[in-house]
């Protein structure tokens, strides 16, 4: 799939037909095999300055449920680590499993974690639109966190407790004064890094990739709760929960894994 024009059609339930990604070479997720993972000594510790009153909304977008930040101006950013630029937050989201099996899209050598978090940042150096930014090699970077269940995660309770109004694809309420920031990891220096691709339509291979080596903690009754919410929209006859949202691990192509830490 790294030489051909097409990824081989993926018949995933939320996706019609083949698609077609130019190139193909640099997909995401793929599985980060820590062994072959490179330590670079030039990584910086990540930056990041988020204002929880940039946090507007949150809603359900028949695949997963994003939390969307006000991203007209630099107000809540990412700077550091493996970045040129200061990337704007614009919106994070989850992917998850119907069991705690399995959910993870990216993966520690091979291994599946129950879900993963994803907090999506524009080049607000270079572009003016994400819009714009999505469709250029630097032009956005994604924080990968992997949760594992355990403890209650009291962060994430106000989320939790905001999705029975989203359970519905289309449904959005209000969500304010919400911090990012507490569901980061407590270290956030240790992560790897690549170049890959947005997991789903359009695919665009834009994403520079930071995943986080140190996971968070949330109780098996929080991820019950995001199993609850529905990838079907209210005037569907036929309800879908809303589980097994990740794409397969895409294959590496040559691409080099950095790690901030040896
Ligand atoms: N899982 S992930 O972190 O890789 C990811 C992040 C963002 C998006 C996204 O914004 N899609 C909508 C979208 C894409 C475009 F390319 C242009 C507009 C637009 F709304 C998709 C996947
Ligand atoms: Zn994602």
């Amino acid at each position: 799939a790294c030489s051909s024009k097409y990824v081989l059609s993926q018949m995933h339930p939320m996706w019609q037909g083949p698609l077609v990604v130019p190139g193909g070479d640099r997909q995401s997720p793929i599985d980060i095999v820590v062994r072959k993972s490179v330590f670079d000594s030039e990584l910086k510790p990540l930056l990041t300055n988020y204002d929880p009153r940039t946090c507007q909304q949150i809603w359900n977008n028949g695949y997963s449920f994003l939390v969307e930040y006000d991203d007209t101006a630099d107000k809540s950013t990412l700077e550091g680590g493996p970045l040129q630029d200061k990337f704007r937050l614009c919106q994070f989201h989850f992917h998850w499993g119907e069991s705690n099996a399995w959910g993870s899209e990216h993966t520690l050598d091979r291994r599946l974690f129950p879900a993963e978090l994803h907090l999506v940042h524009w080049n607000s150096n270079k572009y003016s639109l994400f819009e714009e930014a999505v469709m250029e090699e630097n032009g956005l970077a994604v924080i990968g966190v992997f949760l594992k269940v355990g403890k209650r995660h009291e962060g994430l309770q106000k989320l939790v407790d905001a999705l029975p109004a989203i359970r519905h694809k289309g449904s959005v309420v209000e969500f304010t004064k919400f911090d990012p920031a507490c569901l980061l990891p407590t270290n956030t220096d240790d992560y790897w890094t690549y170049h890959g691709s947005l997991t789903t339509p359009p695919l665009t291979e834009s994403v520079t990739w930071i995943v986080m080596k140190q996971h968070i903690e949330v109780s098996h009754d929080q991820l019950a709760v995001f199993r609850s919410l529905l990838f079907t929209s209210a005037e569907e006859e036929i309800q879908r929960s809303m589980v097994n949202n990740f794409r397969v691990q895409q294959p590496l192509c040559g691409r080099t894994v950095r790690s901030s830490f040896s």
